[in-house]
């Protein structure tokens, strides 16, 4: 059996009604590509946990109303990946790009591009689902 890769991503809405997109850094698989804040999940930690420390160390951003709204799996020629979508909400303050990225919070009709193919099939979904 292929060995998944598991993967915890934020979905965070903005009082506008937009959602917060990040752009992968220099060095990283798939350079430049716009997705979910987030990475993958260390051993004992629960999508929840990696979520909180992703969103710390990307973004310097504390996240309260945690809630995982769907998974999916999708396997790149690097890897087999099981995406955990967490939706949650900022506690408060700027965000910060602590890791060379770029991010913005965007629409449905303003989206960035190129978006990871894995998530593009979920974004409609996962968005539509705000808490
Ligand atoms: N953060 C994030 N990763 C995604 C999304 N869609 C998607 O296919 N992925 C994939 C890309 C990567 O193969 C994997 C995330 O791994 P990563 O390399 O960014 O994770 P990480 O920050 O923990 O990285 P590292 O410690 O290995 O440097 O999930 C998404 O929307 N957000």
């Amino acid at each position: 059996m292929t060995k998944l890769t598991e993967v915890s991503v934020a979905v965070v809405f903005d009082g506008k009604g937009r959602f917060l997109m990040t752009s992968r850094p220099e060095g990283k698989v798939y350079a430049g590509y716009w997705e979910f804040p987030g990475g993958k999940i260390e051993p004992g930690e629960t999508a929840e946990d990696a979520i909180r420390r992703e969103m710390r160390e990307e973004l310097g951003a504390e996240i309260f109303d945690c809630k995982e709204v769907k998974t999916s799996v999708f396997t790149y020629p690097h890897a087999t990946v099981h995406l955990h979508f967490i939706q949650c909400r900022l506690k408060s303050g700027a965000i910060k790009a602590l890791e060379g990225q770029e991010f913005k919070f965007v629409t449905m009709e303003d989206l960035p591009e190129p978006i990871l193919p894995a998530t593009v099939p979920e974004l409609e979904v996962v968005t539509a689902c705000r808490l």
